[in-house]
């Protein structure tokens, strides 16, 4: 197929998601038209509307060539400055809403939810990969996040905390250790560069190996040492599915965001045979509970425990053995480097900003003293603690963007949104702005004291997204990320050293938030204990 047939087709595509129908008729009435005229047929629909736009630079990639030229965030910052709240621009042929304002972003994604309930997804093959609820849409959407919420519930979470502090404990046993071998300083993420790819992956190493001994333990019901026991075959399989994935990373995935359709020819973005070992492996452990009744609190066993509940209530069951196994995956998915990025970034922070880091071990050791030991209670009586990590959230949100898309036709605040434009929210641009956060390049824990939060409007503070579909692991996350917090001050001092990248560098072509492969986060550290 010639690349100008691809492109009439992805413009199709674009007309079938939500473009006007004047567009569509001059687009298809003219189908043998010069390529040009198409492309600015095609890329006027925001300015018809009389929405400023990011213009295209080449017909079929729209502005994604700019994602892989410019890092994501630093493009939304100019592009707000630039236009204002609101512009559009194109993935592919697609138009896309770019909206930076935090009373509109609270209008779409609370108040006018039912219009906008889904986020961008490509069609996944697999059968139990397309009941993650990351990908799930509409009503079997809303059916499994309920049934899944009790996970996550603050009894569940106190209990799940539990089986976190062992891996606490391991992480700080290996930071020893790298800290021994290298006369103290630690990388404490590394960063891998795979052939054939522009982006960086983050290998299973300190961090990645907590967070993954977390999920093990939570969302597997398998204890675990990654960095101890490299060839256990959960660790074998979590690096295949994470790391050695040859599709993540890779410049062709551009290809599903400027042609959606290629993924109903079946291509997975996962590689098969980990996830094959996963979805035995949670069976497996069901299938003992079920027989044995063995409890560990983790998270298998409050979704078994949902599942009683619904065969109490009779009715359709929706938490069936493939979306359990389908949840465990997803909360690796969606949980694994986000939570090590943003440990990453807490670890980074305190190196950058002593005064910091002093305040918060003063508040740390009296609160351990306080509850004897690291545990649930004794971090949510950390008041600083909770404000060193929202303001690191604020200033290096792990998810750049949020996404949605418009499910039913609908106006807000004037502006004409039609069923199939994609609406993404810039959020570094938003944690950034001034006029939300008076010095915003200045990293100060004190603008998240009880009396300046409630300043901060709703829809700008968003690392874990807003409204019904939020980040349904926060609480998990931010205990996650708390404890190794609390045991990593504890046990040693965290300095900035000649290694230590001022300021921090960032990828481009990735949607996270991503140190630069040249400069990763490196600090020194001193044992306290
Ligand atoms: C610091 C760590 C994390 C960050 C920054 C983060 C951020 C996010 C964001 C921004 C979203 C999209 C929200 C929206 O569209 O409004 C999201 C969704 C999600 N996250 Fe997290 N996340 C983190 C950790 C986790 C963990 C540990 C889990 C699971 C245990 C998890 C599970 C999910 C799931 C399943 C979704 C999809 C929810 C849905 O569509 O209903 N996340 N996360």
């Amino acid at each position: 197929m010639s690349l100008v047939a691809l492109f009439y087709d992805s413009v199709e595509q674009g007309c079938q998601i939500g473009w006007p129908d004047p567009a569509r008729q001059s687009i298809l009435s003219n189908t043998r038209s010069p390529l040009q005229r198409k492309i600015s047929n095609g890329f006027n629909y925001f300015e018809k509307k009389g929405i400023p736009t990011e213009k295209p630079l080449y017909p079929l990639v729209g502005n994604l060539w700019n994602f892989w030229k410019e890092v994501q965030f630093q493009r939304d910052a100019k592009n707000e400055k630039r236009f204002g709240k609101v512009w559009g621009s194109f993935e592919g042929s697609r138009p896309a809403w770019n909206i930076a304002d935090p009373d509109l972003i609270r209008d779409i994604c609370i108040k006018e939810f039912d219009h906008f309930t889904d986020r961008r997804v490509f069609f996944m093959k697999d059968k139990v990969l397309s009941k993650m609820l990351n990908v799930l849409k509409g009503h079997e959407w809303k059916d499994v996040r309920s049934a899944v919420s009790p996970v996550f519930s603050s009894g569940k979470i106190k209990k799940m905390s539990q089986l976190m502090e062992s891996c606490g404990e391991t992480l700080v046993q290996h930071l020893r250790k790298a800290m021994e071998e290298s006369q103290g300083v630690v990388n404490v993420k590394e960063y891998l560069l795979l052939s054939l790819s522009v982006s960086l992956l983050p290998l299973l190493c300190q961090y990645g190996a907590y967070t993954l001994d977390v999920i093990a333990t939570c969302a597997f019901g398998t204890k675990l040492d990654s960095l101890g026991e490299e060839n256990d075959p959960f660790t074998k399989n979590a690096r295949k599915f994470l790391v050695d994935n040859p599709i993540v990373g890779n410049p062709l995935i551009i290809i599903p965001f400027i042609f959606p359709w290629v993924m109903q020819l079946g291509l997975n973005i996962f590689p098969m045979e980990p996830i094959n070992f996963f979805k035995d492996l949670v069976q497996d452990i069901m299938k003992q509970r079920k027989t044995k009744g063995h409890e560990r609190g983790d998270a298998l066993d409050a979704m078994m425990e949902q599942v009683e509940k619904e065969k109490e209530a009779g009715g359709e069951m929706v938490m069936t053995e493939e979306v359990i196994t389908a949840q465990s995956l997803a909360f690796f998915v969606a949980g694994f480097d986000t939570t090590g990025s943003m440990i990453n970034f807490l670890t980074y922070v305190l190196a950058v900003h002593p005064d910091v880091q002093d305040r918060l071990y003063q508040e740390i050791e009296e609160k351990i003293q306080e509850y004897g030991g690291t545990n649930h209670e004794m971090m949510n009586a950390c008041a600083y603690l909770d404000q060193v990590v929202n303001e690191t959230l604020r200033f290096y949100p792990i998810a750049t963007r949020l996404e949605r898309e418009c499910t039913k036709d609908c106006i807000i605040d004037g502006m004409e949104f039609k069923k199939g434009d994609l609406i993404c929210f810039p959020i570094y641009a938003v944690h950034h702005s001034l006029e939300y956060y008076p010095d915003p390049e200045v990293f100060d824990p004190d603008r998240f004291s009880p009396e300046k939060k409630s300043k901060i409007p709703q829809g700008a503070f968003l690392p874990f997204g807003i409204g019904p579909r939020n980040c349904i692991g926060m609480r998990f996350a931010l205990e996650e990320g708390k404890l190794a917090l609390c045991h990593l001050i504890h046990s040693f001092r965290i300095l900035k050293c000649a290694e230590t990248p001022v300021p921090l560098k960032f990828t481009p072509g990735v949607l996270m938030l991503m140190p630069d492969r040249t400069s990763p986060i490196r600090v020194k550290l001193e044992s306290r204990i």
